[in-house]
């Protein structure tokens, strides 16, 4: 199938993060680029401190790069006023972690209906898309339980949920398996490939698991040392 640059969504143009000054400095990220194309999943798979999570919480614009550019859906995301950056997150970006992140005092239905409190859908619509999304992630049972109430497995489903509420249009999955067992693992992985294949929502999945990573995604980007290794075939298209 024949592309376009208006399919482009990412693009990190010469991205660098280096921490702390001068001589002392740790360079977590060093001259990556590469694009993401609207729909396509990408995995980014490196040994720990590979600077897997840097590169991912700076195209999430949780961190700023010390060099380069990360342009999303035609913006340049250092040159977002935080206003428009709060929007950005809210609006494009779905985040999934290995730690879950739920919020531990509302149910599995408040923590999934809590990204589209600022949208203008009232209680209700807001309410039935939540359980919607649960049904859909298999938790139609579970809803008004709290996240200790719910195995790991089930409390990333809730993640996955809650990240695909507002259909972003990017997903960004920092080692979403890591803390679950591997039949667990393999249950979300097929979750995150249901809700992701066929669908406009790009998925970019940081990742140590090389199995994981082909099995997931659609192309492999290797890292290491907080480069890309052009060498294992991880070359921008
Ligand atoms: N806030 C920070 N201050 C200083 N150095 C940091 C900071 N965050 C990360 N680093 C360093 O940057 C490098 C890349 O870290 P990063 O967490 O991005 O790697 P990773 O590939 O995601 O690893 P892991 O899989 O263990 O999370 C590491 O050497 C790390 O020690």
């Amino acid at each position: 199938m024949p592309h376009d640059a208006s399919d482009i969504l990412v693009e990190l143009t010469d991205v660098s993060k280096a921490y702390g000054q001068t001589q002392a400095a740790v360079n977590a990220v060093s001259n990556v680029s590469f694009t993401v194309r609207r729909g396509e999943r990408v995995a980014l798979l490196g040994k720990s401190g590979s600077g897997k999570s840097t590169l991912l919480n700076m195209i999430a614009g949780l961190d700023r790069p010390t060099g380069g550019r990360i342009c999303v859906a035609g913006s340049i995301l250092s040159e977002l006023s935080p206003a428009a950056m709060a929007d950005y997150r809210r609006e494009r970006v779905g985040m999934i972690f290995q730690a879950f992140n739920l919020i531990p005092w509302r149910t599995a239905l408040q923590n999934v209906e809590l990204p589209m409190v600022f949208d203008r859908r009232g209680k209700a619509e807001r309410m039935a898309a939540a359980q919607e999304a649960l049904t859909a992630v298999g938790l139609a049972e579970r809803m008004r339980h709290r996240p200790s109430e719910l195995s790991g497995g089930e409390q990333q489903r809730v993640a996955i949920a809650r990240a695909l509420m507002n259909r972003p249009e990017l997903l960004l999955a920092d080692e979403p398996t890591g803390n679950l067992d591997s039949s667990t693992a393999g249950e979300i992985l097929e979750s995150l490939s249901r809700f992701t294949e066929n669908s406009e929502t790009a998925t970019i999945l940081v990742t140590h698991d090389e199995e994981l990573a082909y099995r997931f995604a659609t192309r492999v980007l290797h890292m290491l040392d907080g480069r890309l290794d052009h060498d294992s075939g991880a070359v921008s298209v």
